[in-house]
């Protein structure tokens, strides 16, 4: 008979909007939170029993009911809460592994007392996962799609050429890239003090951008790990860290038909093909734990 390999279930992308009204003045949060359980789930699978299963629609549930019940102070914390509650409930479930996208709103500035008006902020969507056995937590956090540019301060030449090679080399080009973080804390057990998620979010977002803005670039390789190790050498929690970056392309536009120089100053933004540089950096002695793929 084959055999049945590494399974899991639960509700993907469970939208929740949790709002907290302080008087006129309304908080929100927004998030898209995935459950993914696995253990003892072999007979569902071999012989159909449903014993073990906790139906996903009670994982969706369980979502909503804790927005209310716990509040959701930090995608991070709101996990933890999920992957506790479904280990240590039900028996057959041994892990839980918790995806969650946050996205973000600013507050509309109105002159009026009323603070419940929000536009959708076009910032980076903040991402955290919490996995947890009954023993060992492992919270990543991270965010995509944080879209950054340098107009100067970047340069690409002294790379290999072959027969296939067209690239000029540059002395001050444009370096763009749309950031994909997610970095490894370093609090793995309930023994630990809980981290302030919600500012470790923002410090670590802000040191991410800080080393891409000040890093006169060779390569976008360069510019990625100086900005991985800003964060290791910036944030004692924070063990690892792995970056995507796609090098969003600006060529420079020939403007000699028109009879026009262009000095830098008109660019095509290529879409597709991007170079994709990608790395994970860690502090010294730390063990590489967040997937590559
Ligand atoms: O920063 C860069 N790194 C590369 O590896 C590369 N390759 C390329 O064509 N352009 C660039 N830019």
């Amino acid at each position: 008979m084959p055999e049945l390999g590494q399974n899991q279930y639960g509700k993907a992308e469970c939208r929740v909007v949790r709002v907290v009204r302080d008087g006129a003045v309304h908080h929100i949060k927004d998030l898209n939170v995935s459950v993914a359980l696995s253990g003892d789930m072999d007979e569902v699978h071999l012989s159909g029993s449903n014993a073990h299963v906790l139906p996903t629609d009670t994982t969706k549930n369980t979502v909503y009911a804790f927005a209310k019940e716990h509040g959701i102070a930090s995608a991070e914390q709101f996990g933890i809460h999920l992957a506790r509650h479904f280990v240590s409930s039900q028996e057959p479930i041994r892990t839980a592994r918790i995806r969650i996208e946050e996205y973000a709103w600013d507050r509309i500035e109105t002159s009026g007392e009323a603070r419940h008006s929000f536009v959708r902020s076009g910032r980076e969507t903040r991402t955290a996962q919490i996995s947890y056995d009954g023993t060992r937590w492992e919270v990543l956090s991270g965010l995509t799609d944080l879209t950054v540019l340098n107009s100067t301060d970047s340069e690409f030449w002294g790379y290999v050429k072959d027969k296939y090679t067209t690239l000029p080399e540059a002395r001050d080009r444009i370096l763009a890239t749309e950031v994909h973080a997610r970095w490894r804390s370093g609090w793995s057990d309930d023994t630990l003090p809980m981290p302030d998620w919600e500012r470790a979010y923002a410090e670590t977002r802000g040191h991410l951008l800080t080393a891409f803005a000040e890093t006169y670039s060779l390569s976008l390789q360069q510019t990625l790990y100086q900005m991985g190790a800003r964060v290791i050498e910036q944030r004692p929690d924070i063990d690892e860290i792995r970056l995507s970056l796609p090098n969003k392309h600006h060529f420079l536009v020939d403007l000699e038909p028109f009879g026009l120089k262009n000095d830098n100053e008109v660019y095509f933004a290529a879409d597709r093909p991007y170079g994709l540089i990608e790395a994970t950096v860690l502090r010294d002695g730390a063990t590489p734990r967040i997937p590559t793929d």
